[in-house]
């Protein structure tokens, strides 16, 4: 193997995982996907990587997270964390949960407007490689670029993660909305104003505010409001259709993280007092407090307020 080509440890084998092995492997990089399927235990698969990307769901990290606490890492193996959702009892994010469990190896959060589907497809693509650590960001960010993917540096983790956790959300609403041909004036408007209620969210948790309107925020946020490929966006539009919620997510392929985004971010905002007016429409809605018609007609007779 070339010395420039990298050790790559994949850790999840769902839609995300497959679609980032694909891109690495694209650069000629040894890449080895890990799920509970495989032969070998996670702590064999990793002694030799460069760098460990978790794609698994936020209901998996922590169990992962704690395998790999014990596993015998070289000193320099970065991690990278690409899931996007809240962990429900701790409230944390992905990257706040590998920071506290393994804090002594870099860390990079991967996030951006990435359908992995399109990926798999080899379509043009843009993501963010986020860390507070600028030479862990470079790392991991020429392991991912390609002709296909164009990788950007960022140095607020937190802000990307969030962007792409907290969208997930809104993509539910927007999935509603057009589910029930509200029209496109009402789908601007629902984007916009729910980018900023995402803004508030990310600032409670410490991250900078201009990150929101980067690939990682507006760029994630218009990816999946926009397309029937997003889990989320499918199950907003199937509840649209009279589906139930078990029955939006049991037609959906994967993880729709938005559900249990919109329980975690409740919980927060209430005790914060965040102001989430379209999140807590999308909540309620899941669960079943109140129809799609009182939550636009909810939505519609707010209070009226300055627009900033
Ligand atoms: N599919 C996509 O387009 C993108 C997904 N993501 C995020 O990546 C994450 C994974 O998404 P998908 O791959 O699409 O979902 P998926 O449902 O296709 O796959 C989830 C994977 O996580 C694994 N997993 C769950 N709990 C686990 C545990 N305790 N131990 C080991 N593995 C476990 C599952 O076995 C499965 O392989 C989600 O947070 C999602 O929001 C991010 C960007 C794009
Ligand atoms: O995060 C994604 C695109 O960036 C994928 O969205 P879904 O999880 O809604 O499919």
């Amino acid at each position: 193997m070339k010395s420039d080509l990298k050790n790559v440890t994949i850790i999840g084998s769902g839609a995300w995982g497959s679609a980032l092995a694909t891109l690495v492997q694209t650069n000629q990089h040894h890449v080895q996907i890990w799920s509970r399927q495989s032969q070998l235990s996670l702590a064999e698969m990793v002694s030799n990587s460069d760098a460990i990307v978790s794609a698994v769901s936020i209901k998996g990290v922590r169990a992962i997270a704690e395998k790999l606490q014990t596993a015998k890492l070289q000193p320099h193996t970065v991690l990278v964390s690409a899931t996007k959702g809240l962990e429900p009892v701790t409230r944390q994010t992905p990257s706040q949960i590998w920071r506290s469990l393994i804090p002594d190896h870099p860390l990079v959060v991967l996030s951006g407007p990435n359908l992995s589907k399109e990926i798999m497809m080899g379509q043009p693509a843009a993501t963010v490689v986020a860390s507070t650590e600028a030479s862990a960001a470079q790392f991991i960010q020429n392991i991912f670029a390609s002709r296909n993917f164009r990788v950007y540096t960022n140095s607020d983790p937190i802000g990307v993660e969030l962007g792409g956790t907290l969208k997930n959300v809104i993509a539910i609403a927007v999935g509603a909305c057009d589910g029930l041909n509200l029209g496109t004036n009402a789908k601007s408007a629902l984007i916009t104003r729910s980018l900023i209620e995402i803004i508030r969210v990310g600032v409670y948790f410490g991250a900078q505010p201009e990150t929101f309107w980067g690939l990682s925020g507006l760029g994630d946020l218009l990816a999946t409001c926009n397309s029937n490929l997003s889990r989320n966006y499918q199950v907003g539009y199937a509840i649209a259709q009279g589906l139930s919620l078990e029955e939006a997510i049991a037609n959906v392929q994967g993880t729709a993280e938005g559900v249990n985004t919109a329980n975690v971010l409740i919980e927060i905002s209430d005790r914060e007092k965040i102001s989430v007016p379209v999140s807590r429409y999308v909540y309620r809605l899941l669960k079943g407090e109140i129809t799609l018609q009182q939550a636009v007609e909810g939505l519609m007779e707010r209070d009226l307020k300055p627009e900033n």
